[in-house]
């Protein structure tokens, strides 16, 4: 099955201009795909969180759209055709070229790789003693500062010294995911998967900077902003008659659908304005947090079927687009602050 996806920017921001919609055809290049992504990878580094998530109905091309082929024996990406790969090795890969451009030290990148399976974290990184790596429950919870956060995952700060590094890393993430046969597609991803890249901005006050040269020394106020890209693979949206899933997948797909929902309902309360918004109703939600609300940019790529029998789930597919649409536009604080030329 062929993906089309959809990209829908939306934003809480102070941006002036909405992209349009823009619609590609299964024949577009993911190039093409990636060049209406690049702009926003830009916004990490003024101080804004990112979130790209592919979302649609089982087998419509969203782990293609976000990770590019994979091979049909083991669910490892296959790099051998690099303008295949989607949009989480590329945006990598941009992230990395962007910062390698600014002075050495006044950037670092961490990566996490996480799974929501069954409304549960699982720590795709974590490493037992051997070094081997295996999925580790973890929690997500709200630090005091109302941000996201889950304690003791693992980073990976060396991944940004090469891209096959981050490359490897993701393909052990994608062989501990958790995956099914339905009737609609022999691989479908029973888990959200979560590519996190944190950023951290080695910066100096601006108080700092209004001091003359030699009270900057002295003065200098050290701080680290960090800015989060949330590149996200979700689940399928699925209708249990369509996959004809039974048992332990009926289950997974009831956990899917719920937190699909749970995230339609968190962009619902952002368009609406509502003083409550219920992030914490799904781990997928309250992980995305920082990402989807608040001092974000989203980017929503809908993968839709090209068969006429899949029409219902493509409607579906096409309200939570709309839904994602209609989050407002506020006005939003940049936090960039002049970056000190010291090393780290
Ligand atoms: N634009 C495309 N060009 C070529 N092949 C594609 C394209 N989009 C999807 N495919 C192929 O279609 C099949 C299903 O795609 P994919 O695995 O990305 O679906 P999915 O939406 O992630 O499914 P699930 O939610 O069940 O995991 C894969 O074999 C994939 O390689």
């Amino acid at each position: 099955m062929l993906s089309n996806p959809i990209p829908w920017e939306n934003s809480q921001l102070n941006h002036s201009i909405f992209l349009p919609l823009r619609v590609y055809s299964a024949a577009e290049s993911q190039d093409t795909v990636f060049a209406d992504v690049l702009p926003l990878l830009t916004s990490l580094l003024d101080g804004y969180n990112v979130c790209i998530m592919a979302y649609g109905q089982t087998g419509s091309g969203k782990t293609y759209t976000m990770l590019g082929p994979q091979s049909e024996d083991d669910v490892t990406l296959s790099i051998e055709d690099e303008p295949e790969l989607g949009i989480i090795p590329k945006a990598t890969e941009e992230v990395f070229r962007i910062i390698s451009e600014k002075p050495p030290g006044s950037h670092w990148v961490e990566v996490s790789v996480v799974e929501v399976y069954n409304n549960e974290i699982f720590d795709l990184l974590a490493k037992d003693s051997c070094g081997r790596v295996f999925g580790v429950k973890r929690d997500v919870v709200t630090t005091k500062e109302g941000k996201s956060d889950v304690p003791l995952l693992t980073y990976d700060e060396a991944a940004h010294t090469a891209h096959p590094k981050f490359l490897q890393l993701v393909d052990k993430g994608l062989q501990l995911r958790a995956q099914h046969p339905t009737l609609v597609h022999a691989h479908s991803s029973r888990s959200h998967l979560v590519v996190t890249l944190t950023i951290t901005t080695k910066a100096v006050s601006a108080d700092s900077f209004a001091s003359s040269p030699a009270q900057f020394e002295s003065t200098e106020k050290l701080k680290h902003i960090k800015t989060k890209l949330q590149l996200v693979d979700l689940a399928g949206s699925e209708c249990v008659g369509m996959s004809g899933v039974t048992g332990v997948a009926l289950r997974e797909t009831s956990f899917i659908n719920r937190s699909l929902s749970a995230l339609s309902d968190v962009l619902g309360a952002i368009a609406e304005q509502r003083s409550h918004i219920p992030y914490r109703n799904s781990k997928l939600t309250h992980l995305l947090q920082d990402s989807i609300g608040g001092n974000a940019k989203l980017l929503v790529m809908l993968c839709i079927s090209p068969c006429q029998k899949y029409l219902a789930e493509s409607l579906q597919s096409l309200g939570f687009g709309t839904r994602a649409r209609q989050v407002q536009r506020g006005q939003v604080k940049k936090r960039n602050l002049p970056v000190s030329s010291k090393s780290k």
